[in-house]
């Protein structure tokens, strides 16, 4: 596994068990479970295709481990409500506090601020992240393959579809690819960034297209920035796209957006 994933990780392993001193998990499971607001995140998507349109996951991020700070100005509220104007399909708001500076408020703050269905946006490692991400109101969660084991993926999604949440996994090659494709969820999101180097390559979802089957939706994953960049998925026939960094740097990332992906 790579330096800056393990790190990642091994951080998240801690800030669990210092989450658990200060909140058991059967107590937080049932406030997930008495919620009973949760939005459809893979259908927003697929409507949007439907109708035509690209499916836009819209991001919220504030800084990255490869970028250092992208947005200075940063209001969650705000961003979110210009991009549900300009026609995001959902958002995603970074949670994670030490590499990203996201933090679970801006997750409520966003969702409060729009009708949009939000994917949390973090390192899962743990159960207990997955009861806080609904408890907090988060649509969807994140599984990423090289983080996780094969049972934990089955097991994490199955939670997660338990409290009614979406899943999107999250792989980056062909060999990530064949254990996704054991598990149920649709979203399929083909990372274009390599964790290990930070090489961003749009040819990796391309690559990767013919050894996924029909029935999931691929999801392609950073390093989108430019309209060309989406005219070339959609030519691919790749419809759903998550984008940050080129939002999070224009002044309106929902002017932005809707510039994109005119
Ligand atoms: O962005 C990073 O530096 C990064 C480093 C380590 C793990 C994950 C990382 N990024 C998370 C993401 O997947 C992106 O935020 C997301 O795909 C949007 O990418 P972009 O449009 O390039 O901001």
């Amino acid at each position: 596994m790579n330096d800056i994933l393990k790190r990642i990780l091994d951080v998240k392993a801690e800030e669990v068990a210092a989450a658990r001193r200060m909140r058991s998990e059967s107590e937080l499971r049932r406030e997930a479970e008495a919620r009973q607001d949760v939005r459809g995140f893979a259908a927003a998507i697929e409507r949007r295709i439907e109708g035509g349109r690209a499916g836009v996951i819209a991001e919220i991020k504030k800084a990255s481990p490869s970028k250092g700070v992208i947005r200075e100005n940063f209001q969650p509220a705000e961003i979110a409500v210009s991009y549900a104007a300009h026609g995001a399909a959902c958002l995603s708001v970074l949670t994670d506090m030490q590499f990203f500076q996201g933090s679970m408020d801006y997750l409520r703050q966003a969702r409060a601020a729009c009708a949009l269905p939000v994917l949390r946006k973090d390192f899962i490692v743990d159960t207990y992240q997955i009861v806080e991400a609904r408890a907090r109101g988060a649509d969807c969660i994140l599984l990423i393959v090289a983080a996780l084991s094969p049972s934990q993926l089955r097991d994490y999604e199955a939670l997660a579809m338990e409290l009614g949440m979406d899943v999107l996994v999250e792989v980056h090659d062909a060999a990530e690819l064949d254990v996704a494709l054991d598990l149920r969820t649709t979203l399929l999101g083909v990372n274009n960034r390599n964790l290990r180097t930070f090489e961003t390559s749009l040819q990796n979802t391309i690559d990767l297209l013919p050894r996924i089957p029909e029935g999931k939706r691929v999801v392609t994953e950073s390093a989108i920035a430019t309209p060309d960049d989406v005219r070339f998925m959609r030519e691919h026939d790749v419809h759903a796209f998550l984008v940050g960094e080129a939002f999070m740097r224009a002044p309106d990332p929902g002017v932005e957006l809707a510039r994109l992906f005119a």
